[in-house]
C-alpha cells in the first residue's frame, strides 16, 4: 500500500462534470446522489458553572429523534422538534459519530465529497464534539484503508481558520491572509494554502494536534477556551486500483471537518474590545450561513435563485458542502440550561431549516495521466499487432472461398498444361503425317522414294540416317514408330488406307484441340467466378465508399461551431460522438475488405512467375520429356484432357511449338475481349494460314488475364488505402473538433458562473417577497451590529412589511447600514494610534445612546403599561420576579437583542411600539420620514442625532 508518497507534480488531471456546481468533477457520468443534509442535535450536560448557578435543564427527549422544551416557569412551550437523531446529555461522542457522522465521513473513501460540521451557540460543545468526531473518523478511515488492499491511497492534509473574516493557514502561521480564488475546475480554492502528504495515521494525528494548537482561542464569560474562529480541517483522499490493472481512473474526494465559532450575545459573554469585535465577525458570518441554509431550504433544497454564498468567506469555502457536490452532516450543539433557552431555540430553528436542504453528491473520478498514458500505449501496440496479422476470424467465408478457388485454379492449371502438351504433340504428329503424306503422294506417280520406302520398311539402321525432310530426331523417330504402328494396324501398304488413317488422325487432333479449348473455357470460368469473388469485394468497397461519402455529407461540421446554449452544445457533442463511431466501424469494415483482397492477390499466380515459367522454355529451348514408346496405336496417343499422359523419353522442343502461332494473331481487340474470343476460336485448320478466328497461344492469354486481374486488384487496394487514410484524417479532425467543443463547454460554464455571481437582477425571477425577507434579515443584523436606536428599528420594521413600494427604502437603509458597518469594522481594524478621538467615539457614543434609550424605555414600561400587561410581558419574556426596576430593565434589555431570532424581533417591535405609542397604521410617522439621503457617520452630529432625534421625534 502506498500511503503518503510525496507528490511534487499534479498527480492527476481532473475532468470536469457538466454540472456547474464548483468542486464537482468526474470523467464518466456517475450517478448523482440527491439527499437531504443529515441533521442531528447534541445536548451537552450542564457545565459546572451552570450547576453552581442552579440553572435548570430546559429540554426533554421523548425519543431518539425528538427534543421539546420543558414547561418551566410557565413559559412559552417550544417544540417538539424532530431530527435525524437527538443525542441527550448522556450520549457519548462515539455514539454521536456512529449515528451522525460515520456514514458521511467514509464516503470520502469512495470518491464522494463529505462535510461534517458543528453549529451552535458559544460553549454548547462544538469543539468538544468535533474533536471526538475527527479522531473517530481518522481511526475509521485508516481501518478501512488497511482492509482495502486492492487500492492505493494517497491522503493529503490541510487546515485553515477564518478569524475576523481573514483566512489563515493553520499549517503555515507565517502566511498572513490567504485569498480565495474561483477555479473553474475545482470551485473555490484557497490560494497558496499548504497541503501536506500524510505518511500514516500517527502523522495525521500529529498534524491535527498542531493545527488545534495554532487556532485562535480566547476566554469569555461563557467559555474559558472559546474558539474565536471557524476552523476547517480538510482531508483529500485519492485512491486508485493497484498498478497493472489497466484501470486508469481513481477516486478523488475531500472530507471537511468544520468547527464553527459559536454565536454569542455580547451581553452574555460580557465581551468588549477584541472579544466584541470577534463576536461581531462570528455573528455576521454565521448569519450568512443561516441565510444560505434558509434560502436553500426555501427553494426546496434546490439551488435555485440567488444563494448568497459570496457574502462571507465561510460560505464561499463551504459552498459545495451547502447544497452542492457533497454529502453533509450537521451536528447542532445545545446547552441544556434554561438560561440559554432562547439561543438554543435559535439553534433548533437553524437545524430545522438545514433539514430541508438537499445536496447533490456524486462520485468524483479522475484520470491519472501516467496510467492513461500506459493504457493508451498498450492499446496502440495491440492495434498495430492486429494490423500486422489480421484476424482470420475477420472474414472466414471469404478466406475459405479463396482457398477453394486457389485449389481449383491450381488443378485447372495442371490440366491445362497437360492439354497443351497433348495439343502440341498432336500438332507435331500432324506435321509428320502431312509430310509423309506428301512423300506418299509423290510415290503414287514415280514410285515410292527411297526414303519413304525406307521409312515404311522401317529398318533400324535408317534411324542413323539424318532425313532432310524431318526436322528433328524426335520427329523422325516418332514418325517412323507411328508409321510402323499404322502398318501393323492396317497390315497394308495401301496408300488410300493411309490417307484414311491420316484423316482420322486429323479429326482426332481437332477433337483434342476442342477439348483443350473447353478446358481453357472452364479455366476462364473459374477465373471469372474468382473475379466475381473479388467483384463481391469490389461491390462491398463501392458500397462502403458511397456510405462514406454519405457520412461525409452528414458529418460536414463547420470549423467554428456556434454554441448558442448548453442544450445545443450537448446535441452537437452527441452528434459528433455518433459519427465518430460510424466512421470507426466503417474504417474497420474497410480494413477487413482490404485484408481480404490482399490475401486474394497473394494467392493468385504471380504475373511475373507465370511469365517466367512460360517464356523461359522458348528462350532456352527447354526440352520437355514426352513418352510415345507405349503408344502402340493412335487412339492411345490422343487422349482426353482429363487423362494426363505419363512422361516418357519422347522429346518435343517446346519453343518450336510456341512459335508456330503467327505474330499477327496477337492483335485482336482489347486484352479481355481477345482472351474470350480466342478461347472460343476453333482449332487451327490444316493449312497454316492464321484466319481471324485462329487460336493464339493460351499461355499468353493466361498471362494477360492474370496481369489484368492483378492490376484491377492493385487499383482497388490503392483506392481503399486512400480512403482509409482519408477516414483516419477525418477521425482526427473529429477528435479535434470534439476537443474544441469541450473547451467551449468549459468557457460557457465559466461565463455562466461569472454572470451568476455578478448580477442578482439577472437571476431567474426572484419574487420580491424573497428579496424583501433577505434584505430585512440583513438590515436587522446590521442594526444590531451598528447599535442602531431601538425606536428606529421598531418604526422601520413596522412600516415596511414587504409592499413593493418599500423596495427603495429597504435599499437605502441597507446601503446606509452596510456603509456604516464597514466603516466601523475599518475603524476596528485600525491600530489605536490611527484612531482619532472622533473615530473612537463613534462606537462608544452609539452604545451609550442605545443604553440611554433602553433606560428611557424601561421608565415607560411603568407609565405606558398597566400591572397586568407588565406581568404578562414578564412571564412571556422569562423575567424572574426580582426588584421592580430591575425587571423593567431586564425586559427592555431583552428587546431587539437577538437578530437571528425572528420571534424575538417581532415581539420586540411590538413591545417598543406599545411603549412609544407607535402603531402600524403610521399615525405618528410616515414612510417619507425615513429620508432617502445617505447619512454619513463621518458627520458625527448627524450620526448621533440618528439615535437621539429618532428617539425625541417619536417618544
Ligand atoms: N458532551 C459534553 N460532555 C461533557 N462536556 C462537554 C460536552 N460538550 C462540551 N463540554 C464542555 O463544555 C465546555 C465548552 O465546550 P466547547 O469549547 O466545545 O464549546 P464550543 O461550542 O466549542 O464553544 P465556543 O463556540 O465558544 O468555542 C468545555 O469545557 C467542554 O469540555
Amino acid at each position: 500500500m502506498v500511503i503518503g508518497t510525496p507528490v511534487t507534480t499534479p498527480l492527476s488531471k481532473i475532468v470536469r462534470t457538466p454540472s456547474r456546481v464548483p468542486g464537482s468533477r468526474r470523467t464518466t457520468p456517475s450517478k448523482i446522489r440527491e439527499e437531504k443534509i443529515l441533521v442531528t442535535i447534541r445536548v451537552r450536560p450542564l457545565s459546572p458553572k451552570e450547576q453552581a448557578a442552579y440553572d435548570l435543564i430546559a429540554w426533554d427527549f421523548p425519543d431518539e429523534q425528538t427534543i421539546v422544551s420543558k414547561n418551566l416557569n410557565h413559559e412559552r412551550h417550544t417544540g417538539p422538534y424532530s431530527f435525524d437523531y437527538v443525542f441527550d446529555p448522556t450520549c457519548s461522542t462515539s455514539k454521536v459519530y456512529e449515528q451522525g457522522a460515520r456514514d458521511v465521513a467514509l464516503s470520502a473513501l469512495n470518491g464522494i465529497n463529505a462535510t461534517i460540521f458543528a453549529y451552535g451557540q458559544t460553549s454548547s460543545g462544538k469543539t468538544f464534539t468535533m474533536r471526538g468526531i475527527t479522531e473517530s473518523a481518522v481511526n475509521d478511515i485508516y481501518g478501512r484503508i488497511k482492509l482495502t488492499t486492492e487500492r492505493d491511497f494517497v491522503l493529503k492534509f490541510s487546515a485553515l481558520e477564518i478569524y475576523n473574516e481573514t483566512v489563515v493557514d493553520l499549517l503555515n502561521r507565517e502566511s498572513v491572509s490567504l485569498r480565495l480564488l474561483d477555479d473553474p475546475e475545482k470551485g473555490v480554492i484557497v490560494e497558496k494554502q499548504v497541503e501536506e502528504i500524510v505518511k500514516d495515521e500517527e502523522h495525521l494525528k500529529t498534524l491535527i494536534g498542531t493545527v488545534e494548537a495554532h487556532r485562535q482561542v480566547g476566554e469569555t464569560a461563557l467559555n474559558d477556551k472559546s474558539s474565536r474562529s471557524h476552523q476547517i480541517i480538510r482531508l483529500t483522499i485519492e485512491s486508485s486500483i493497484r498498478e497493472n490493472s489497466g484501470c486508469v481512473k481513481s477516486f478523488l474526494a475531500t472530507l471537511n471537518l468544520v468547527d464553527l465559532a459559536g454565536s454569542e450575545r455580547a451581553s452574555q459573554t460580557s465581551a468588549d474590545g477584541t472579544r466584541l469585535k470577534e463576536g461581531s465577525h462570528i455573528n455576521r458570518s454565521l448569519l450568512t450561513v443561516t441565510n444560505v441554509i434558509r434560502k436553500l431550504s426555501c427553494s426546496g433544497g434546490k439551488r435555485s435563485g440567488h444563494i448568497p454564498y459570496r457574502d462571507s468567506k465561510l460560505t464561499r469555502i463551504l459552498q459545495a458542502s451547502l447544497g452542492g457536490n457533497s454529502r453533509t452532516a450537521i451536528i447542532c450543539t445545545l446547552s441544556p440550561a434554561l438560561s440559554h433557552l432562547e439561543q438554543s431555540r435559535n439553534t433548533l430553528c437553524f437545524a430545522t431549516s438545514a433539514k430541508e436542504v438537499t445536496t447533490t453528491a456524486q462520485v468524483n473520478m479522475v484520470v491519472a495521466e501516467k496510467q492513461l498514458l500506459k493504457h493508451l500505449q498498450k492499446e496502440v501496440s495491440r492495434l498495430e499487432a492486429e494490423l500486422r496479422s489480421p484476424d482470420p476470424a475477420a472474414s472466414p467465408c471469404l478466406r475459405s472461398l479463396l482457398i477453394e478457388k486457389e485449389r481449383k485454379i491450381q488443378k485447372m492449371e495442371e490440366e491445362m498444361n497437360e492439354l497443351k502438351r497433348q495439343r502440341d504433340l498432336a500438332q507435331s504428329q500432324l506435321e509428320l503425317e502431312r509430310r509423309s503424306k506428301k512423300e506418299l503422294k509423290g510415290s503414287d506417280h514415280h514410285g515410292p522414294s527411297r526414303q519413304v520406302v525406307k521409312c515404311l520398311s522401317f529398318t533400324p539402321e535408317d534411324e542413323e540416317v539424318s532425313g532432310a525432310s524431318l526436322s528433328t530426331n524426335l520427329g523422325r523417330k516418332s514418325l517412323l514408330e507411328r508409321q510402323a504402328a499404322i502398318r501393323r494396324s492396317t497390315n497394308s501398304t495401301n496408300p488410300s488406307m493411309l490417307v484414311h488413317e491420316i484423316r482420322k488422325l486429323e479429326m482426332r487432333q481437332r477433337q483434342l484441340g476442342d477439348e483443350a479449348n473447353h478446358a481453357l473455357q472452364l479455366l476462364h470460368k473459374e477465373f471469372a467466378s474468382h473475379r466475381i469473388g473479388s467483384q463481391g469485394a469490389t461491390e462491398t468497397i463501392a458500397k462502403l465508399f458511397s456510405e462514406i461519402k454519405e457520412l461525409q455529407k452528414i458529418s460536414c461540421i463547420p470549423e467554428q461551431i456556434e454554441i448558442k446554449d448548453k442544450a445545443s452544445l450537448k446535441e452537437e457533442i452527441a452528434r459528433l460522438r455518433s459519427q465518430e463511431s460510424n466512421i470507426a466501424s466503417l474504417e474497420q469494415k474497410l480494413e477487413n475488405v482490404q485484408r481480404s483482397i490482399d490475401e486474394l492477390v497473394m494467392h493468385l499466380p504471380s504475373c511475373h512467375e507465370s511469365a517466367d515459367s512460360r517464356t523461359a522454355p522458348s528462350k532456352k529451348k527447354r526440352v520437355l520429356p514426352f513418352n510415345l514408346s507405349n503408344t502402340s496405336n493412335i487412339p492411345n496417343i490422343i487422349r482426353s484432357p482429363c487423362s494426363p499422359m505419363s512422361p516418357s523419353s519422347c522429346n518435343i522442343v517446346e519453343g518450336e511449338i510456341e512459335n508456330r502461332a503467327p505474330p499477327e494473331c496477337n492483335n485482336v481487340g482489347s486484352a479481355g475481349d481477345s482472351f474470350c474470343s480466342q478461347l472460343s476460336t476453333p482449332v487451327k485448320s490444316k493449312d497454316d494460314n492464321c484466319t481471324p478466328g485462329s487460336r493464339q497461344s493460351n499461355s499468353v492469354n493466361m498471362k494477360k488475364m492474370q496481369t489484368m486481374f492483378k492490376k484491377a486488384a492493385e487499383d482497388n487496394i490503392r483506392s481503399i488505402k486512400a480512403y482509409v487514410t482519408e477516414l483516419k484524417e477525418r477521425v482526427a479532425k473529429l477528435q479535434y473538433q470534439k476537443q474544441l467543443l469541450v473547451c467551449q463547454v468549459l468557457e460557457l460554464e465559466a461565463n455562466e458562473a461569472a454572470s451568476d455571481e455578478a448580477d442578482i437582477s439577472d437571476q431567474s425571477p426572484l419574487s420580491w417577497h424573497l428579496v424583501f425577507e433577505d434584505q430585512r434579515q440583513q438590515i436587522i443584523m446590521l442594526w444590531h451590529l451598528c447599535h442602531v436606536s431601538l425606536v428606529h428599528r421598531t418604526q422601520f420594521y413596522m412600516l415596511f412589511k414587504g409592499d413593493p413600494s418599500d423596495q427603495i427604502y429597504l435599499e437605502v437603509e441597507l446601503r446606509r447600514l452596510t456603509w456604516l458597518d464597514e466603516h466601523l469594522a475599518g475603524l476596528g481594524n485600525a491600530s489605536p494610534a490611527l484612531l482619532g478621538d472622533d473615530a473612537a467615539g463613534y462606537v462608544s457614543s452609539s452604545i451609550k445612546a442605545l443604553k440611554q434609550e433602553r433606560e428611557y424605555l424601561a421608565k415607560r414600561v411603568s407609565s405606558k403599561l398597566n400591572a397586568e400587561e407588565r406581568e404578562m410581558l414578564y412571564v412571556k419574556w422569562d423575567i424572574p420576579p426580582d426588584g421592580k426596576q430591575r425587571r423593567r430593565l431586564q425586559l427592555v434589555n431583552k428587546l431587539w437583542s437577538d437578530p437571528l431570532n425572528m420571534q424575538n424581533v417581532r415581539d420586540s417591535a411590538e413591545v417598543v411600539a406599545k411603549l412609544v405609542g407607535f402603531c402600524e397604521t403610521g399615525e405618528h410617522v410616515s414612510k417619507e420620514m425615513f429620508q432617502l439621503n445617505f447619512v454619513s457617520p463621518s458627520d458625527k452630529k448627524t450620526w448621533i442625532g440618528w439615535n437621539l432625534i429618532s428617539n425625541l421625534l417619536h417618544l
